[in-house]
């Protein structure tokens, strides 16, 4: 007997972005600017006198959610259920972090405001290297415009109608990413300048930035092309091997390579979706 939840928290594809290194981890992440996506993970969770976690994609490796449990001090049963790749660029860290942190809140009354639970899933996104600027940009939905490390770096949210969709040929290593001085500094040089005000403008800067960060793999080069071909606007899922496109015309280009996968910009965060005694 006891107290069951169930949460969701949306994904998060960051077009670009910077490393920024603060006194802690609460001052650590970066800038930048990404959509928070419709796909995310769900977290049920319930009580128990001992530990078991199970992954929707199959995965042993359940570490992360091992974290989130005994920072709180808490035993529990977890179902982690993945709408997309882990390690491909889809946020899917941050999104289990606050799905994960949102349930034991709902399950054991911990009294956590929004504002706690993301502060938690960051200190765990950054300390861990799985990512820096993804938790802050889950908090809500939208297109997201980060100008300062941290959960309260969010200076802009604009909510585009465009369906997007995308295509994935597998993970990165954020953490070898974000930990290689060499490759932050490129990827610093190559941040653009310019604030976007509307999805034109992101897009054009997330591809400028893909262009000139190293990080673009050689498998999406005809990808990207083909995009451009076509007219249709598409930058590499930061940090992921893979592209995400704007607009319908996107899945038949992107059809040519894969299987793509179709995503709206999310309208919020993270959300308790039941709440049960059972
Ligand atoms: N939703 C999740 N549930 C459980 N474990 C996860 C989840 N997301 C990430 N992990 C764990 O964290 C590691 C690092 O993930 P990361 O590469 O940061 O993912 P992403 O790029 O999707 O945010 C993974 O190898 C996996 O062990
Ligand atoms: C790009 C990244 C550093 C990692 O993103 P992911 O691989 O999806 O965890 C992100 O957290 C960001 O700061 O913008």
């Amino acid at each position: 007997m006891g107290r069951s939840c169930i949460t969701f928290a949306p994904g998060h594809i960051s077009g670009y972005f910077k490393r920024i290194d603060g006194i802690s981890a609460q001052t650590t992440g970066s800038l930048g600017a990404g959509i928070v996506i419709d796909k995310g993970v769900t977290v049920e969770m319930r009580e128990a006198s001992e530990i078991r976690i199970e992954i929707s994609d199959g995965s042993m490796d359940d570490w992360l959610i091992r974290e989130v449990l005994s920072s709180l001090d808490v035993t529990a049963e977890v179902r982690v259920m993945v709408d997309l790749p882990i390690g491909a660029g889809f946020g899917m860290s941050a999104a289990g972090l606050l799905a994960a942190y949102s349930a034991a809140n709902c399950v054991f009354q911990l009294g956590m405001t929004p504002a706690d639970i993301a502060a938690a899933a960051h200190e765990v996104e950054v300390s861990h290297g799985t990512g820096l600027g993804d938790v802050a940009a889950a908090t809500g939905g939208g297109l997201v415009v980060r100008t300062h490390p941290g959960i309260s770096g969010v200076t802009s949210r604009f909510y585009p109608d465009e369906v997007f969709w995308t295509i994935s040929f597998g993970g990165i290593s954020t953490h070898d990413v974000i930990t290689s001085h060499e490759k932050m500094q490129q990827v610093t040089a190559a941040f653009p300048e310019r604030e976007p005000a509307s999805l034109a403008e992101f897009m054009e800067n997330s591809l400028s930035f893909t262009e000139k960060s190293g990080l673009l793999p050689p498998d999406l080069l005809p990808v990207l092309a083909a995009c451009k071909a076509a007219g249709v606007p598409a930058s590499m899922t930061m940090l992921g091997n893979g592209v995400f496109a704007v607009g319908p015309a996107a899945e038949n280009v992107l059809k040519q390579f894969g299987e793509p996968i179709l995503l709206h910009v999310s309208r919020s965060g993270p959300v308790i979706l039941e709440e049960n005694y059972v």
